[in-house]
């Protein structure tokens, strides 16, 4: 069949909604719009990569006249300039290829999409009988154009349908061909618009066919998150045509073991999708990270989440991130942007913990919380049936009786604060405040019954027992263990066990990990033995070198001393010593979806917020706190306030004194005691629309 200008003069266009349309004289400078773009009809062509422009007609019987409608299809997206027979009246209107999911073709969905079709008129005028035939003999293709465009002032996504009607043909094998030539363009210029190739040459997103994987947590949120997918997920899904595996998970560490485990992750997966809360994110981030080709999953599996939790701090981070709308529809929003096909580069950070003989390492991407936030989250637990009431709740009642929590501090401030304003400075000048707040602030502190702040500056560079003091140069450097032997043997299999990163294992000896990645020390134990193999010819140090490079390859080196280990002072660190409201650090902008901790935040800045509340802080004060946090205003600017404090900084340590208290990673209570956290930028990547 050859598409002419009359032979399509059978196909028809309905659209749903037509609220997109906007009134436009023919001399409007959105007319030039069209006539850039090649004028010829070209339905015909076999090469996808160019545009095709056809003519159609909407017919109503409440019109008078027809309304003729010319499309082009182009990379940027879809055209449609409508005219009225009067020829004095143009609509026109771009679809971006950005906003079309997707399209399908075939013959009239049984369902009538919401709006219906328009029936048509050829051009000549006639009313055509075929409008009133039944679907069984209509010999006409359909084509489906999914979009979703985006508006601002409000901020949304208005959901379109646009139908296009082929039938130049008596034959519906030929009109169908049309559609399908249709449908096949929309898609290959949307692969090309979302392929992203990476500075090593690598393709990233979806520009592949691969499958998606789908994590869902059927608990999370208020448990209804199954429904949630096949209603508002799913549809979507297909809509975009996109093939997914759907993982229910059954039970806490299924997502982990799941993604730590599958052989086949990286080849069939182009993705992985976490249709839940932050909580089984942390638990994929966490299962890729024990993967031993971590660094390719990171770097090849961009990670998207849908929010079906009850926090979603991620998922609005992510919105926010991209400027994309959340609310009132979280998660047909957080949908569009998973199937979007682009994905930005975001900071993970490396936590590691200790309490009793234990040792851990996990990989956070929301926020590390000691003291107030952290109480709040935790205890309020026990109120869950009364919803987001309980945090009200509980933030009143933890103000009443405000605690405060005795620690040490320790902050590796960023190295664009350091330039901008030298942390000893702001220190400075943040205890001489301090001091005069004091006498203010005084009748509140007795009244809340806590602590009055110290005395002395409360940010000094660590000397190399990690006591505040002065600055000396750190030297000691050891590239062997003191029970290092060379003639003792070990089983290569340990070797092997060792580097399966088996959960258990690592954890076991994650002391010996940590240090032969710390700066101060380059050897290699496991276990109290080292490794040696009796055939090997290298010399003990190629050996502590190769074990080295693997162990480098096997997780990703943090660049901050052991947890046991003091910090240098010549790397920069301050200490603050005292008592404490709260210690919060946030690597997002949103710790849930209402609470914006950290405006300043980026995906991927380097950048933790190290927020620092003291003791002395007046209850009002941290009321004001509490309530603005859902607008991001709750921060102070500069360095003018004595209590409240925000440190960019690229690593942190918390030493509490004593045993009582929480500290939270990413919302989830870990053990008490000293820890510590290090970032590593743009570790991850996750899905979004805008690829930046
Ligand atoms: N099938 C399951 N049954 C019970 N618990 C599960 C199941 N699958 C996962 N989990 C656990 O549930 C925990 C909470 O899940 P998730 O974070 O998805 O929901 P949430 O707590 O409601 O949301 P948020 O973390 O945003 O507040 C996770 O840490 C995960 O380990």
């Amino acid at each position: 069949m050859t598409a002419t200008t009359e032979a399509v003069a059978a196909a028809a266009i309905a659209t749903t909604p037509v609220q997109e349309q906007t009134a436009l004289h023919p001399t409007h400078p959105a007319n030039k719009i069209m006539s850039s773009l090649p004028s010829t009809p070209t339905t015909a062509t076999t090469e996808t990569s160019q545009a095709l422009s056809e003519i159609f007609f909407v017919e109503s019987s409440r019109r008078k006249h027809s309304i003729k409608i010319q499309v082009k299809l182009c990379p940027e997206g879809v055209y449609l300039r409508r005219e009225t027979d009067q020829d004095d009246h143009i609509n026109e209107q771009l679809i971006r290829i950005d906003d079309i999911i997707g399209s399908r073709y075939g013959p009239r969905l049984k369902k009538r999409p919401r709006g219906g079709l328009t029936s048509c008129k050829n051009p000549s005028g006639d009313a055509t009988q075929e409008q009133e035939q039944q679907p069984d003999s209509d010999n006409s293709a359909y084509l489906y154009i999914y979009a979703y465009l985006k508006k601002e002032k409000p901020l949304r996504r208005v959901q379109t349908l646009r139908i296009l009607r082929f039938r130049s043909s008596n034959d519906y094998a030929e009109n169908l061909q049309t559609a399908e030539l249709w449908h096949r363009t929309i898609r290959d210029h949307k692969q090309r618009n979302t392929t992203i190739i990476d500075i090593s040459g690598s393709i990233l997103g979806s520009g592949s066919r691969k499958h998606l994987l789908i994590l869902l947590n059927p608990k999370s949120g208020s448990g209804k998150g199954r429904e949630l997918f096949q209603k508002q997920v799913a549809p979507l899904l297909t809509e975009a045509e996109l093939q997914y595996d759907l993982q229910i998970t059954t039970h806490p560490h299924y997502a982990q073991e799941f993604v730590r485990t599958r052989k086949d992750l990286l080849e069939r997966y182009s993705g992985i999708v976490v249709a839940s809360g932050d909580g089984l994110f942390y638990e994929v981030l966490n299962g890729l990270m024990e993967r031993m080709d971590w660094r390719r999953a990171c770097h090849n599996l961009p990670l998207g989440i849908i929010p079906c939790g009850s926090g979603n701090g991620l998922a609005k981070s992510v919105a926010h991130h991209c400027n994309e709308p959340y609310e009132p529809k979280p998660i047909l929003h957080a949908t569009l942007t998973c199937i979007a096909g682009r994905s930005t580069a975001m900071d993970v950070v490396r936590v590691e913990l200790s309490s009793k003989d234990k040792h851990y390492v996990m990989y956070s991407f929301l926020s590390v919380g000691w003291g107030l936030i952290a109480d709040i989250d935790i205890e309020s637990e026990r109120l869950r049936s009364i919803g987001a009431q309980r945090f009200t709740l509980w933030a009143i009642k933890r103000l009443i009786s405000l605690r405060t929590y005795k620690g040490k501090v320790y902050y590796l401030p960023h190295p664009k604060e350091e330039q901008e304003k030298p942390i000893a400075a702001a220190a400075a000048s943040v205890a001489s405040h301090q001091e005069k707040e004091m006498e203010k602030e005084a009748p509140v502190q007795l009244s809340v019954e806590v602590p009055a702040p110290p005395s002395r500056p409360i940010s000094l560079p660590l000397n190399l027992n990690g006591d505040v003091g002065s600055v000396n140069d750190f030297s000691e450097f050891r590239d062997l263990p003191e029970d290092f032997n060379e003639e003792s043997e070990a089983d290569p299999d340990q070797f092997v066990d060792a580097l399966s990163l088996d959960r258990s294992i690592f954890r076991q000896h994650a002391d010996s990990w940590h240090s032969a990645m710390s700066r101060r020390t380059a050897f290699y134990s496991v276990g109290g033995q080292s490794i040696r193999s009796s055939r090997s010819r290298m010399s003990v140090h190629q050996r502590i070198e190769a074990a080295n490079a693997e162990f480098a390859e096997l997780l990703p080196s943090g660049t901050i001393p052991g947890l046991q280990m003091p910090l240098p002072a010549a790397d920069g660190w301050f200490c603050e010593d005292g008592d404490f409201v709260m210690v919060h650090a946030a690597y997002t902008t949103h710790l849930s979806s209402d609470c914006y901790f950290a405006p300043e935040s980026r995906l991927n800045d380097g950048i933790i917020y190290l927020v620092i509340i003291r003791s002395g802080v007046g209850r009002h004060q941290m009321l004001n706190f509490l309530l603005s946090m859902n607008t991001g205003t709750h921060l102070p600017h500069g360095d003018d306030d004595p209590f409240i404090r925000v440190v960019p900084v690229r690593a942190f340590r918390i030493e509490p004194c004593g045993s009582d208290g929480i500290l939270v990673v990413d919302g989830e209570r870990v053990e008490y005691g000293p820890i510590q956290a290090e970032v590593l930028p743009g570790l991850i990547n996750v899905m979004t629309t805008n690829g930046q």
